[in-house]
């Protein structure tokens, strides 16, 4: 992985799955509720918190903004919990994840989220912290709350690049 360059590809389930879930309604399940006054998309993400007397946090983050190319020179984890990111704004974000290689972040991969996408991220997952674009953005952020070491930072040997560049706020980025 030494001095990778990443160019985004977008954000879908199948792709994120070995990381985690996507969430959006998209392909979900749905229930008319309310006597036929809303619609609930049911069931979006597997929240995963309750380990070692863990409880669930909702929190709302405001990322700042990144500008590409982005260097990644850190991934971090949360073994004991999973931590899920909603943006608030409708802008798309990024999110960069790697494998897990003996212990250290593996193979990176960045996706393009829309900002209707959120992802949760499994426990233990290799995770950039919040890569927010354009402009500052907030994310309702759902994870695990309680004792315990529930987070673990790694330092890369070689720092990996996110190229690609903007077309427009309302766009988000069109990576060639
Ligand atoms: N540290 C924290 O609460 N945020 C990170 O876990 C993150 O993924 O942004
Ligand atoms: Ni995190």
């Amino acid at each position: 992985m030494a001095g990778s360059v990443l160019r985004p590809q977008p954000l879908t389930k199948a792709a994120f799955a070995r990381f985690g879930d996507v969430i959006e309604i998209d392909g979900a399940e749905e229930r008319l509720i309310n006597q036929g006054t809303t619609r609930r998309f049911h069931d979006l993400a597997a929240v995963a918190v309750a380990k070692d007397g863990g409880h669930p946090l909702i929190s709302i983050f405001r990322g700042s903004a990144f500008a590409l190319p982005i260097t990644i020179a850190m991934f971090e984890r949360h073994p004991l919990g999973s931590q899920a990111f909603f943006p608030l704004n409708g802008r798309s974000w990024l999110v960069v994840v790697a494998t897990d290689d003996g212990g250290r972040p593996g193979e990176p991969t960045a996706f393009l989220a829309t900002g209707c996408q959120g992802v949760n991220y499994a426990p233990g997952v290799w995770h950039h912290p919040l890569l927010a674009l354009h402009e500052s953005s907030d994310f309702l952020v759902v994870d695990r709350g309680g004792g315990g070491i529930n987070l673990e930072e790694v330092t890369l040997d070689q720092p990996v690049i996110v190229e690609g560049y903007s077309i427009g706020p309302k766009i988000g980025i069109d990576f060639r």
